[in-house]
Formats: structure tokens, C-alpha cells, sequence
């Protein structure tokens, strides 16, 4: 199979790496960035230094700056079979509007709800801005729980394909299920796209909680309790609830809120170590798409009239207005519940 990766951050990387290296499958993997100068240096030096240090490149993987509408055009013979989005959530919108002339099935890899086009509209999950942009494409998202590093050193990782066509879901399988990776496949695309945005507040929350040493009651709290909460949304989204317990919903969030090398997870740490939102963004050098979804996620759920308490504590204290203790006695001094999603 061909396949195009557009967009050369971690993530982006490490699945174009993981493909290429897959000797039953023998596909052809093309990798492109935007920035010219970050090609020539993977191209001779076999290796994405800026981004995923230390992974070096298989021999079937190429890396290119062409332009992306020639490098797609159907009278092209090195036309592609496989699309895949790696940019964030922000830059979802422009490529797909980029590959929209496409004839080849398209993928997106990000984590996360566009931050709204306009003050009042709604902040949109991938697949509704592919219904706003180009939803005559066969398309569908790759998610599930996945540092990219580990991916890209091979070690043992599940995702889930998730698109309404068959078609797609099983192109998506073959494209990267390997010894290394199992790929599962989900129709639920909403389920899926809620899970992998909702995961990255709440692991900002549990950065948080983990950083004030509040203990391991808490997080496992927090964990259960924001496991709710997105299934809430999500059902409210037209998602199904088991979706929430699959590899997008409870595999991701246990992942991204307890690992370390979540971005998501150290915006948290720093928070609660009094460094600001900026100083936070700034040393992680990678997009941390919890600290752009939250608000939207808030606004969505609010606009439906689902309660997300977590997330409005998150939102408070990324906009400045709780402090970390404000936010923890925000969630603790809430009166009893039943305990239903
Ligand atoms: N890193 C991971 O372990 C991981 C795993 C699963 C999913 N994701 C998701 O994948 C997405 C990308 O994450 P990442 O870790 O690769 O980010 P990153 O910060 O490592 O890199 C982002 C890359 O996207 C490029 N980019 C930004 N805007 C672009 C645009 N408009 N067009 C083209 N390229 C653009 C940047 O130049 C950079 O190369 C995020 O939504 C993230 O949540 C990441
Ligand atoms: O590093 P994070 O927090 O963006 O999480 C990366 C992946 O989404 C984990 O599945």
C-alpha cells in the first residue's frame, strides 16, 4: 500500500515508522512536513531530531515537501492509497480542505475539538469538521492509547479505527496492524473522537492532582469520576456508552492521566508547581490539545445541558480564574450524587 503521512510531529512520525518498518506488508510510507529545512535534515540524517529523537527512519520510508495537491493528484502515478492527517486539531480544518480533491481514503490522527471559527458557534470534533469541509471523502480517525514513542520503538500498542465505511475501517487495519500494533476497528466515530478530546483535559486534571501530591484515592477519583463525564458527553454527542470502556474511552484516559510522557499530564505537573499556562506550553516543545479543547469541550456540554464538573474546574484554572486549591475544593466541596454516568 502507499501511504502519505502529512504532518511530521511525534505522532505523525512514529505511525509513518511503525509502517514502513512492517516487512509483511511492505508498504510504501511517504512522510511530509511543512517546514523545508526539517526535510533535508530527516532526508540525510534518517531521523526526526526535532520531534521524535532517537527513532531512526526504515529504509521504506521517504520524507518530502512537495507540494501536497500535486503530490495527491489523481493523474499523479504516485497517487496514494492512504491519506493520513498527523497535523493537531488546529491544523485539521486547512488539510483536509487541501486533500479535499483526493480520490484516496483519508485518515486524521488528532485528539481534540477545533477551538470555534467564530465567537457563539460550536467548537467542532474531526469528524464534523470533515462533514463542514469535505463529507464526500471515505475518511475515518486512528485513536486509542499511544505515546508515540513507543510506538516508534516498536513496543506493544492497540489503537482503534473507527469511520462509518467498512471500506475504510479495514484499508486503516491494514495499513497498520503489524506484531507490533493492533489495530481494532469501531463505527462509533463519535464515541471515539469524544474519548481521545476528553481524555487530554482530564489528564491536565490529574497532572494537576498528582503534582499537589493529593494521593492515589484521588486520581483514581478523578480517573472513574472524568470517565463519566465524557461518557455523559458522548452519549449526549450520539455516541454509544461502550465505546467508553474501549481503548479511545477508559484505555486512553488510564493512559494519558497515569503515564508520564503525556504532554497533557505535564501541563498539569507544572501548573501545580506555579509555573504559568505559558511557561507550561513552552517547555513541552510538543501541542498539549487538552489546554485548546477544554474550554470547547466545557461549551459543548454546557450548550447540551451535561454536567462536566472536572472539565469547568479545568477551564477555571487554565483561564486564570481558580487557582490549583481553588479548583480541587471547587470539585470536593460539591454536596452527593448517585453514582451514574
Ligand atoms: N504524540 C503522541 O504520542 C500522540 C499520540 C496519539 C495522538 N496524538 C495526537 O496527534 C496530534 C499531533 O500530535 P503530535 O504529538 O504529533 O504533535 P507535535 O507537537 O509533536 O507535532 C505537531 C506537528 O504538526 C505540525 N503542524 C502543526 N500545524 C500544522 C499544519 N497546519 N499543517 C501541517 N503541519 C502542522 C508541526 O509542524 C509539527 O510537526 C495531536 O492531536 C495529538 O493529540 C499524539
Ligand atoms: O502526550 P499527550 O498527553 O498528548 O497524549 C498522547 C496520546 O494521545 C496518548 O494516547
Amino acid at each position: 500500500m502507499k501511504i502519505i503521512v502529512i504532518g511530521a510531529g511525534a505522532w505523525g512520525t512514529a505511525l509513518a515508522i511503525s509502517a514502513a518498518r512492517n516487512e509483511r506488508q511492505a508498504h510504501a510510507v511517504t512522510l511530509w512536513a511543512r517546514d523545508a529545512v526539517a526535510v533535508q535534515q530527516m532526508a540525510a540524517e534518517r531521523v526526526n531530531h526535532r520531534y521524535l529523537p532517537g527513532c531512526g527512519f526504515p529504509p521504506a520510508l521517504n520524507v518530502t515537501n512537495e507540494d501536497i495537491s500535486k503530490l495527491l493528484a489523481p493523474s499523479d502515478g504516485r497517487s496514494f492509497d492512504l491519506v493520513i492527517i498527523a497535523t493537531p486539531m488546529a491544523g485539521l480544518r486547512s488539510t483536509l480542505q487541501q486533500v479535499a480533491q483526493t480520490q484516496c481514503t483519508v485518515a486524521w490522527l488528532c485528539k481534540g475539538f477545533e477551538a470555534p471559527l467564530e465567537p457563539g458557534a460550536p467548537g467542532l470534533l474531526g469528524y464534523e469538521v470533515l462533514q463542514s469541509v469535505a463529507p464526500h471523502l471515505q475518511a475515518g480517525v486512528l485513536s486509542g492509547p499511544s505515546f508515540a514513542q513507543e510506538v516508534a520503538a516498536g513496543q506493544p500498542t492497540a489503537l482503534v479505527a473507527a469511520s462509518p465505511h467498512e471500506s475504510v475501517r479495514r484499508l486503516l487495519v491494514e495499513a497498520f496492524h503489524s506484531p507490533e500494533l493492533r489495530v481494532y476497528a469501531n463505527e462509533d466515530v463519535a464515541g471515539v473522537e469524544v474519548g481521545g478530546a476528553v481524555k487530554n483535559v482530564l489528564a491536565i486534571a490529574t497532572g494537576l492532582c498528582d503534582g499537589l501530591h493529593l494521593g492515589l484515592n484521588a486520581r483514581a477519583a478523578l480517573i472513574t469520576r472524568g470517565l463519566a463525564e465524557m461518557t455523559r458527553l458522548g452519549i449526549a454527542l450520539g455516541a454509544k456508552a461502550e465505546t467508553f470502556m474501549g481503548l479511545s474511552g477508559l484505555g486512553d484516559l488510564v493512559l494519558t492521566a497515569t503515564g508520564d510522557l503525556s504532554r497533557n499530564r505535564k501541563v498539569g505537573q507544572a501548573l501545580a508547581a506555579n509555573k504559568t499556562l505559558e511557561q507550561a506550553v513552552a517547555e513541552l516543545g510538543h501541542v498539549a490539545e487538552g489546554v485548546y479543547s477544554a474550554r470547547t469541550v466545557w461549551q459543548r456540554a454546557s450548550t447540551l445541558g451535561v454536567p462536566m464538573p472536572i472539565t469547568q474546574a479545568v477551564v477555571g484554572l487554565l483561564d486564570g480564574q481558580l487557582k490549583a486549591h481553588q479548583a480541587v475544593a471547587a470539585l470536593m466541596g460539591r454536596g452527593p450524587v448517585s453514582e451514574v454516568y
